[in-house]
């Protein structure tokens, strides 16, 4: 056996097993998809026709350092996922790239109601996904396991009825709920009934919080609706002076609320100045439950591969610490406890075994 470091190329980093919390399904499409979907279906209005153009399109569009302004983008990848047989393709494209990319277990999350523009109903929408979902890790040869979290749009009241989905297809591959869009003006407590019920039916859920609003946000996704995850929560670093961890950092240090941190996301809308000022590394270091994610691949044209050697050759960090947020995240997954404990002895484990600093 050799001893020989791996260098963390992002090549090698591609081949090691990766588990993927926080990816939008109208925020991954491919740009060729996109463009082919739309001739189909007659949308109008994308800004053009060519993929590495409409790619990079998306990427200036994104790159805005506004949340409400990179949620604009998704007006055309949403306008292209209204039948069917569309949602069947972006979803099994969707598990296809992320196993290409090197990702063993991902849950997938978008918003039903956003694809009833053209008569579907929520189930058609949610089953459509699931087929597509299987079909995609079938094509994959059985390398990736994806899983579903159904949104609700904070500024919609569709929270109890996005709920009740979470739960009818709980067995069916939806493992969470979430509420997305834009978070200041709207906050989690809008409609605490929908956690409460959520709860009551020991169903699980994480809050985008602390993206584009601070410790507040935190504090109510957490105390008052229950949360047992963060979709990005970078800005409980406010609650953190000089290395001083304020009571709110320390309870979700403490309950291990896993932090869905997405790199090159965060910079896009803003959350955080740059990836130079990303608090994952200090975040880290304190013992948060930090994960890597991509939030909307082809919004920021990232990959998973791709953010991990990000902060790697921002940070410093080594294998070790690859594979601790891997685990990180395989923790957090809102699978059962065995299927956790599976993946972490028998996929991650010897995946990082393998590469070494
Ligand atoms: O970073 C984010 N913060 C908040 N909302 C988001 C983010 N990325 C995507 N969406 C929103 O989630 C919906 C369902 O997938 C997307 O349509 C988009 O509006
Ligand atoms: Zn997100």
């Amino acid at each position: 056996m050799s001893t020989m470091p791996t260098p963390l190329s992002q090549e090698a980093i591609r081949t090691a097993p990766k588990v993927l919390l926080h990816d939008h399904l109208d925020g991954g499409l491919r740009p060729q998809t996109v463009i082919e979907l739309a001739e189909a279906c007659g949308h109008q209005g994308l800004p053009t026709t060519d993929p590495v153009k409409l790619g990079a399109w998306f990427r200036d569009n994104a790159n805005s350092g506004s949340l409400v302004r990179y949620l604009e983008g998704f007006a055309h990848t949403c306008g292209v996922m209204q039948d069917e047989a569309a949602l069947v393709r972006v979803a099994s494209e969707a598990a296809q790239d992320l196993a290409a990319d090197g990702v063993v277990y991902a849950e997938v999350r978008y918003a039903p109601e956003l694809f009833t523009e053209r008569g579907l109903s929520l189930e058609q929408a949610v089953e459509a996904v699931q087929e597509g979902f299987r079909q995609g890790e079938a094509a994959s040869g059985g390398r990736i396991r994806v899983r579903a979290l159904l949104c609700a749009m904070r500024q919609n009241d569709d929270w109890q009825r996005i709920a009740d989905l979470v739960v009818r297809y709980r067995d069916a591959g939806v493992v969470g709920f979430d509420i997305a869009g834009p978070e200041a003006g709207f906050p989690a407590t809008r409609e605490l009934s929908a956690f409460e019920y959520l709860r009551q039916q020991n169903a699980h859920f994480t809050i985008h919080a602390g993206e584009a609003a601070g410790p507040e946000s935190i504090w109510q996704a957490v105390q008052f609706c229950g949360a047992e995850r963060l979709g990005h929560g970078v800005r409980i670093v406010e609650d953190i002076q000089d290395g001083e961890v304020g009571h709110l950092a320390a309870y979700v240090r403490d309950r291990r609320i896993a932090l869905e941190t997405c790199p090159t996301s965060n910079v896009h809308t803003g959350a955080v100045a740059s990836l130079a000022e990303h608090p994952i590394a200090l975040l880290d270091r304190l013992g948060f439950r930090v994960t890597v994610n991509t939030d909307n691949r082809l919004m920021s044209d990232v990959t998973v591969s791709g953010e991990f050697a990000a902060v790697v050759e921002q940070f410093g960090f080594g294998w070790d610490d690859l594979r601790r947020f891997t685990t990180n995240a395989a923790k957090a997954a809102f699978l059962p406890l065995d299927e956790r404990r599976a993946l972490i002895r028998d996929v991650i484990e010897p995946g990082y075994a393998a590469l070494r600093d």
